[in-house]
Parts: C-alpha cells; structure tokens; sequence
C-alpha cells in the first residue's frame, strides 16, 4: 500500500502507572516529509516515538508505521526504520566507527560508512570509546546509526540536543538531504527554531495530548506581528483584559507573567500609541517593547498559557 501514510497513530494512550503520559493521541506523518513532535519536557514525545519504534506495546489506540503493526510485525519493519535515540544505545567501550560499521553490517544495502562518517562530522573521533565521546559527538553517532542502513523512515528522538551551532546546521542539512532522498523524519524536539525552520509539518504536544498541527506558516499565521511587552514592575490586576478592551477586536492580548504580555495582530502606529498610552494610564514603565513576527513560543503560549522553555 504506497499511498499509507508513513505513521498513523490514533488515539494511542500510554501510562507508567498512574500517570499518564499519552492520552489519547492521534498523529498522521505523510511520506517524505520533516515532521516535528514539538512540546515541553515531558509532553510524551518520547513515549510516543517508543511505540512508533516498536519498543512500547500501545496500552489503547493503534499505532501503524508503513502500514505495518510495530510490535507484531516488528521483524519486517525493522529494516525499513532507522531508530536515533536519545543516547545512541551504542556499547560503552565501543570505538565510534566499529559500532557504525557493526550496525552497517545488519544491513543489506547500507550507506558508504567513512563518508557518512565524515558527513555527520565523526571524522575526528572515529577511534575514541563510545564513553569518552562528547554528548555532541555521541548524538551524532546516533544519527549515523539510524540512517546506514537507508531507512525508509527515520525516527529521530532531540537530534541537536547538546550539539554545537555548527553540529546542528549539519544534522538539519542531513536530515533536509534525507527528506528530498524521500525519507520520512520524524523526530521530537523541544527547540521551536529547530521545528520552525526543519519541518514541513508540525504537531504541538503537550501533557500527553495534540494541541495544534499544521505547516509552520500556518501554525504562526504567517506575517502576523506581535508585541512583547516588558514592564519594570508587576501590572495592576485585570490589565491584560483593560489593554484587550483599548485595543479592540482584532488584536489578541496574552498574559505572560506578572511583568510582561503578548500582543498578537497589526503592530501599526495606532497599536503602538494605544499601548503607550494604556502603560502611561496604568503607572507601569515598559522595559521593552519588542517587535517581531508571531513564532512557535507564541502559539504555545496562547494555548496552553505557558511558555515553551528549551
Ligand atoms: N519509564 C518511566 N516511568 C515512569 N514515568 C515515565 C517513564 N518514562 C516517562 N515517564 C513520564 O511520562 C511523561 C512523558 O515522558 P516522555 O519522556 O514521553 O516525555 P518527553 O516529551 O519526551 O519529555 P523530554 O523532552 O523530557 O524527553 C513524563 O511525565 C515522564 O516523567
């Protein structure tokens, strides 16, 4: 079945005991796309990744990669996925390029490994111990290990977590390469940068359930302005409603603390006038007043009330 979709979860719950780490879920990932599980720290990315893999047993709901069942048809699919998890799962004694070259060989049909190597920028550790590599170093061994094999779908848990800038626009451009070789990526990040500038398409988890999906220019309403606002001291109670009702309809108003909000919509002269004036009325001095474009923190934000710290 070409046409499947490359993943199709739906409504996948999983618990550790009590807690509930995904509730109720449901995810569809296209063939040959980027798509980013984007959400704070314990949002359930990670678990939900793990049963995609085939490593968790959903505890309700349906999980389908390539249209096969991870778990009971584990064996056919294994080939065909590339798996990087956090921490690489490689032995500890393990010199870098022998555990490349070992996984190479669990392959039929495996990438030329000393170009890969050089590629993902293991050139210079090729004979250190597993141990001695930097966290940098070992997430992109990682990396290497989950594409040798020429995976139809690469499952890619916080690719650039603890890489350097130069590490992480070379896994980005990897990872690009991979999608326009038609590889499907999927993986979890908690960057909003990485989402917004990696993915094609983007879900937001967060406490186990989706709570937006969509291209990153959907997502942030492509071209919508904001205003950040910083205030020297807490605002006076029921500002954000008081700043909502000067500036009107068409202009969304977010708390973000005590001493700072959102301001989502035209960030013209009238806004601006509006907001000045507002503070001067309220007795609060801004700290600053930033202009930008909506991004991912904002959507965030505005849905959950919280922001989305990396
Ligand atoms: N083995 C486990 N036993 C108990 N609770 C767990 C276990 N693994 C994860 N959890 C809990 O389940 C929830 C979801 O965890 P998960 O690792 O899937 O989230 P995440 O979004 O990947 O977070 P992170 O970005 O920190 O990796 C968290 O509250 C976590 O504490």
């Amino acid at each position: 079945m070409p046409s499947s979709p490359a993943v199709e979860v739906a409504g996948l719950v999983m618990r550790y005991g009590d807690k509930v780490a995904v509730d109720g879920l449901d995810l569809r990932v296209e063939r040959g796309t980027i798509t980013a599980v984007l959400g704070p720290n314990g949002a359930g990315k990670t678990t939900t990744l793990e049963t995609c893999e085939g490593y968790r047993k959903p505890q309700a709901g349906t999980v389908r990669v390539l249209g096969l069942d991870p778990v009971a048809d584990h064996r056919a699919l294994l080939p065909r996925i590339g798996v990087m998890l956090q921490g690489s799962g490689a032995w500890s004694g393990v010199r870098a390029m022998e555990m490349l070259r070992h996984i190479a060989t669990l392959h039929a049909n495996p990438l030329d490994v000393d170009m890969l190597a050089e590629r993902v920028g293991l050139g210079d550790c090729g004979r250190t111990p597993y141990r001695r590599l930097s966290g940098g170093q070992q997430q992109r061994l990682g990396l290497a290990m989950a594409v040798v094999g020429r995976p139809e779908v690469v499952f890619v848990d916080e690719p650039t977590a603890g890489m350097d800038p130069l590490a992480r626009r070379t896994t980005w451009e990897l990872l690009t390469e991979l999608r326009d070789d038609g590889v499907t990526v999927v993986l979890t990040t908690h960057y909003m940068d990485e989402a917004e500038r990696l993915a094609d398409q983007i879900h937001i988890i967060d406490h186990g359930r989706m709570i937006a999906s969509g291209s990153p220019l959907e997502l942030t309403r492509g071209g919508t302005a904001t205003i950040r606002l910083v205030v020297t001291k807490p605002f006076p109670d029921g500002a954000p409603a008081s700043l909502q009702a000067a500036l009107g309809d068409g202009v969304e108003v977010t708390p973000i603390n005590e001493v700072s909000l959102l301001v989502t919509g035209p960030a013209d002269h009238t806004t601006l006038a509006t907001v000045g004036r507002w503070c001067e009325e309220q007795g609060v001095l801004p700290e600053s007043l930033n202009l930008g474009q909506r991004n991912l923190e904002d959507v965030f934000l505005e849905l959950t009330g919280r922001e989305l710290k990396p």
